[in-house]
């Protein structure tokens, strides 16, 4: 038994059959292979005349017998039965065939349409393409399943039926239907339903994919009849000859395509159901065709050998797969191995006079069953008209304001007036002190002034102008107390204030949901109060560079009017004989220091020159940051940077050196207005004074110098050198702004 059916299972090497021919893949894959179904027909009245054997066997719904064995009849030898069998008599086959679903010769249309297309109705609405093809050898049943009689209506008609009752209940889509109708007769392409037409040609498109039949009528279905009227009107046009097989034999390949456009919900679906009834196989000595219908013959034999090769292509998982050696095939390129699910119906006689046609169709079937098509919707978004957008924004904003009933936003106005109050406290309150230190500062500097100029004269002298020296100092220095007693008084409110804001931003810091919007607020504000500060320091500063400047001008004014009078006054009394050494030192003496405040430089400044190469005619203030604050033995100072971009720079040449420390009075000084160098920084440290009245003193810099008073600086000069600060006025000036006023 085994043996006879391995023998019986290689026919045919290439179509590497088995014995058992079991689904590669379980019933809800499906949608990935290709469906194949196999109906077997009853045997019609020629097949019962001539007495044939009945060939296939339906086990089951899913599996059938070819060739099944028979009992063997008792076998006389000499007249005596014989144990063995009869050696004469052929082998059968006996192979066993496994499909989606096997109908006997009992099934009735409405069987095999229940069980095979009806299910991929649904299909062709959510926009997946679709195939029912009908295969199988002349007059084994094809145009029975697929069209039917008025009686037994077939799978097309049941289709188109259930198709039209899906659309009528889905009220929710628009369905636009379409139907072509076509037929490949001698490889010629022809239009069912405009069978005056001329032969169609087939076209591949620019993507070089699909195939189009060009010229190919899609007719428009508005009603159910219209479908059923275009498909009788196709199936007169169709090429039939009467064959020994088939008194009504179809020559060609019928292709019957609906085509549907399905609008919902924004989208566009376009498929196709394309349902195929092929030409018989035949061989000619079977089918006893002559000239034309042996033609015929060749060529229906030659679309289904190309078909056959394509299948067995696809069922490899080939590549390449020959679709372009026949019409038929290019046609049904997108209904076997692409986008498409797809059905196969194999028909078969179950008469042994068809013993060759049957078992071939259920080798192309098996081979069928093996094919893998990958199918997605042919899915579309739909331009949308102006009343559906308004629509679509309509049911947007309902939902937008749905989401926005379901969120509470906390309502944060508390914590935000709690902020802004604050820092509004906050900004008062440094404006004050600023504006105050501000005051103190210009005090402070003006006393500096006057007790430089207190130190020019000999504290003996009883000069008027001195007491007045004396008494504008004690007035400013008693002013600048006033001004620290008033910054100090601010000192505790403002320390209250900085504790309030630091216990606000642990405050902030714990609210969960709020956090980050109350944070902004609080930055903001915060970042507000900062920009006033500096707006205050840069008056403070203007202010500053505006004194120095006057101070400047009338120091150069006086040394003008000095210099003449002090040369009339010396040389008058040279001439009058009271010229004595100590005189005559004290007058060059004196000469040197008004030069030097004119500018000339000495050897071995070149360090100096480098340090403080910013002498400037005039400033520009350009932007201000701030470095925060430096807390030591409980004072608290703001370091301020200063950007300082020159418009020019006043500079000594190199090269105006006397050397060895020697000045020559020979060689003027000579000044150069250079362009501007980059940017200058000045580190500015504004001091706070805490509330201890000692540590203000200590450690504010104007008021140092007030309690320098007694004790006033004075250049030390005993290496014959001038100090550079007081050589020349504007460095002077920078330097105070820099270190003196601000720095210290
Ligand atoms: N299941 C069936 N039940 C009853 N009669 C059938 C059945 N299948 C086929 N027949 C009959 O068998 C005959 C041949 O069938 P059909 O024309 O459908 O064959 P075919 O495969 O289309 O042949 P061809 O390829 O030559 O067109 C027809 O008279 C048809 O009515």
């Amino acid at each position: 038994m085994l043996n006879r059916m391995n023998k019986a299972s290689t026919p045919n090497p290439k179509m590497n059959l088995k014995r058992s021919f079991s689904s590669a893949l379980g019933p809800d894959s499906s949608h990935l292979q290709v469906k194949v179904f196999v109906r077997v027909r009853p045997f019609n009245d020629r097949e019962k005349t001539c007495a044939c054997r009945k060939v296939v066997n339906v086990v089951d719904k899913s599996s059938l017998i070819f060739d099944p064995e028979e009992e063997d009849e008792l076998f006389y030898f000499k007249g005596v039965p014989q144990k063995s069998r009869d050696i004469t008599r052929r082998l059968n086959k006996n192979l066993h065939f496994e499909f989606d679903q096997v109908f006997d010769q009992e099934s009735t249309n409405q069987e095999v349409f229940e069980a095979s297309t009806k299910n991929i109705i649904s299909s062709i609405f959510e926009g997946y393409n679709c195939s029912v093809f009908a295969y199988g050898a002349t007059g084994a049943g094809k145009t029975f399943t697929m069209l039917g009689t008025p009686e037994h209506p077939g799978i097309a008609y049941l289709t188109i039926v259930e198709l039209l009752k899906f659309i009528d209940q889905a009220a929710d889509m628009k369905v636009t239907l379409g139907a072509s109708y076509l037929e490949v007769y001698n490889e010629n392409v022809k239009d069912l339903l405009y069978p005056s037409s001329a032969v169609l040609h087939l076209r591949e498109d620019a993507t070089g994919g699909r195939i189009t039949v060009s010229g190919l009528k899609v007719k428009q279905i508005d009603h159910a009849d219209e479908l059923f009227a275009l498909l009788s009107a196709g199936n007169r046009n169709r090429s039939q000859h009467p064959t020994d097989s088939n008194a009504e034999s179809s020559r060609s390949h019928a292709v019957f395509q609906v085509h549907a456009r399905i609008v919902s919900n924004g989208q566009v679906k376009i498929s196709k159901l394309s349902m195929i009834d092929l030409a018989g196989s035949e061989r000619g000595a079977a089918t006893g065709c002559r000239g034309i219908r042996f033609k015929e013959g060749s060529n229906i034999n030659k679309s289904l050998l190309a078909l056959g090769n394509c299948i067995n292509a696809l069922a490899d998982g080939l590549k390449h797969v020959p679709y372009r050696d026949s019409k038929l095939t290019r046609i049904l390129k997108d209904s076997l191995g692409g986008n498409c699910r797809t059905i196969m119906i194999a028909n078969v006689s179950p008469s042994s006079s068809s013993f060759e046609d049957t078992y071939n169709t259920l080798k192309y079937a098996t081979r069928t069953k093996c094919i893998k098509a990958t199918i997605s919707k042919n899915v579309m978004n739909e331009s949308l008209s102006i009343p559906q957008y308004k629509k679509m924004v309509q049911e947007l904003n309902a939902k937008l304001t749905e989401i926005q009933g379901g969120l509470s936003f906390p309502d944060i106005s508390n914590w935000k007036n709690k902020i802004e109050s604050l820092f509004e406290d906050r900004r008062k309150l440094y404006k004050e002190i600023l504006l105050l230190q501000s005051q103190g500062k210009l005090t402070n500097w003006r006393i500096s002034q006057k007790v430089q100029a207190l130190s020019h004269h000999d504290p003996s002298s009883k000069l008027q102008c001195l007491d007045r020296l004396t008494t504008s100092i004690s007035q400013l220095k008693a002013r600048s107390d006033s001004i620290c007693g008033r910054i100090a008084e601010y000192r505790p409110l403002q320390e209250q204030n900085d504790k309030q804001i630091e216990k606000l931003e642990e405050e902030i810091k714990k609210e969960e949901k709020i956090r980050h919007m109350l944070q902004l607020i609080f930055d903001y504000q915060k970042g507000m109060v900062e920009l006033e500060e500096h707006k205050i320091r840069c008056n403070h500063f203007e202010k500053i560079v505006k004194l120095k400047a006057k101070h400047e001008e009338n120091l150069n004014s006086t040394i003008k009017t000095v210099l003449p009078i002090l040369n009339q006054y010396h040389a008058l009394i040279k001439g009058n004989g009271q010229d004595n050494p100590e005189l005559t030192a004290k007058y060059e003496d004196a000469l040197r220091s008004l030069d030097g405040v004119k500018g000339v430089s000495w050897l071995g400044d070149e360090e100096e020159e480098e340090e403080d190469s910013e002498d400037y005619i005039q400033l520009r203030l350009n932007s201000i940051k701030e470095n925060d604050v430096d807390l030591q033995n409980g004072a608290k100072s703001l370091t301020t940077t200063f950007f300082l971009s020159p418009i020019y720079q006043l500079s000594k040449p190199k090269n105006n050196r006397i050397g060895n420390g020697t000045p020559s009075p020979a060689k003027k000084p000579k000044f150069i207005l250079k362009p501007t160098n980059p940017r200058v920084n000045f580190n500015i440290k504004t001091p706070v004074p805490s509330n201890n009245k000692e540590n203000i003193i200590r450690r504010t810099p104007l008021i140092s110098t007030a309690v320098k008073l007694k004790t006033p600086a004075v250049p030390n000069r005993s290496n014959n050198r001038p100090h550079p600060y007081r050589r020349t006025p504007l460095k002077q000036n920078i330097s105070n702004v820099a270190n003196k006023t601000i720095v210290n």
